[in-house]
């Protein structure tokens, strides 16, 4: 198993006597993606700032790459990177000088190298001596990540990093997120996009009212909602009916030829589903699994806050 690169346990924040976080519990491997998930006001932007160490804990503990974020602050900050909300991109200075201000801010060795090395990576050449205010929104994000990454951050932290892009430059973000985690980088992300979640993270936290109430892989907390199912399509009727008679808590499409049967998708399951059309000498021309994907997860798991903050 890899080591934590972030282990948090029993953290707790209150702002007066609003409990945002009421004892949170996660690990994070090191050279995984992370993501933390939640309805707006959840405590994402909290748990960041605790383990970045900009805001205390009331109780609990958090550790970074090890180091304790109460009492090694230096030493965290020394091995993270922080990127999204607080942009530190200054608008006055162009895209080279911003990078290069940070290099020498961290005393970066090689430092024209390393700028060079950076605009390039995120394609940010063309640009680079214009004025940071005069870049798009994409720009300005691939900017501030090319800043972060100044002197070789191990832990990343990206509060909801792709807010406002295209979906192109949304992938572009994806794919130099994957780069950084090939490379042994530790990503954790704050995303409004489940999608974006979906895509990058080895492991989702779903934070609600102060409490994780579900922690997993995508396909594993797809599987936990219900809506997982099997779909079956049989060649003729006389198929569909022979299976929809053996399969009693199935669903039938007469004109699709198709059985819907309810499942939660592991293995044993679907093997034992298999099993008993082969015991009948049931034969299905197709036969795929259907997981609720993780808007339905989000929803299902956050219902009554997301409900309150619509309706609000
Ligand atoms: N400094 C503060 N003082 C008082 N309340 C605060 C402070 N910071 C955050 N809060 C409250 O804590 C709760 C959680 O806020 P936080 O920003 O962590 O949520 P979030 O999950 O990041 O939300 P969003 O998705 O909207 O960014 C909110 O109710 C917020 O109003």
């Amino acid at each position: 198993m890899k080591s934590s690169a972030i282990a948090v346990t029993g953290l707790r924040k209150a702002y007066g006597d609003k409990a945002v976080l009421d004892g949170i519990d996660f690990e994070v491997a090191s050279g995984s993606v992370f993501s933390l998930l939640g309805p707006n006001g959840a405590g994402k932007t909290t748990t960041v700032n605790i383990l970045t160490t900009l805001v205390h804990a009331d109780a609990g503990t958090a550790r970074v790459a090890g180091y304790d974020v109460a009492s090694r602050t230096k030493e965290v900050r020394s091995v993270i990177g922080v990127t999204g909300q607080f942009a530190a991109v200054d608008d006055l200075l162009s895209g080279r000088e911003n990078l290069r201000m940070m290099a020498d801010l961290k005393r970066v060795r090689s430092a024209g190298q390393v700028v060079s090395q950076l605009l390039d990576r995120f394609d940010l050449e063309e640009s680079a001596d214009k004025l940071a205010a005069t870049y798009s929104g994409g720009m300005r994000r691939k900017l501030d990540l090319a800043m972060t990454l100044v002197g070789k951050p191990r832990i990343l932290f990206l509060d909801e990093p792709t807010t406002g892009l295209d979906p192109r430059s949304r992938r572009t973000m994806w794919g130099i997120v994957r780069e950084l985690v090939a490379e042994g980088t530790t990503i954790f992300l704050t995303t409004q996009y489940l999608e974006e979640a979906d895509q990058l993270a080895d492991r989702i936290a779903v934070l609600n009212e102060g409490r994780l109430v579900a922690q997993g892989t995508p396909e594993e907390l797809k599987r936990q909602i219900p809506g997982t199912h099997v779909r079956l399509r049989f060649a003729d009727l006389h198929g569909l009916d022979a299976a929809a008679r053996v399969l009693a808590s199935s669903t039938r499409d007469d004109e699709e030829l198709t059985l819907r049967v309810p499942s939660d998708g592991a293995s044993r399951s679907l093997r034992a589903l298999l099993d008993r059309l082969d015991e009948h000498a049931i034969d299905a021309a197709e036969f795929s699994v259907h997981t609720p994907d993780l808007d339905d997860v989000f929803l299902a798991l956050t219902e009554h806050t997301t409900k309150e903050t619509i309706t609000r």
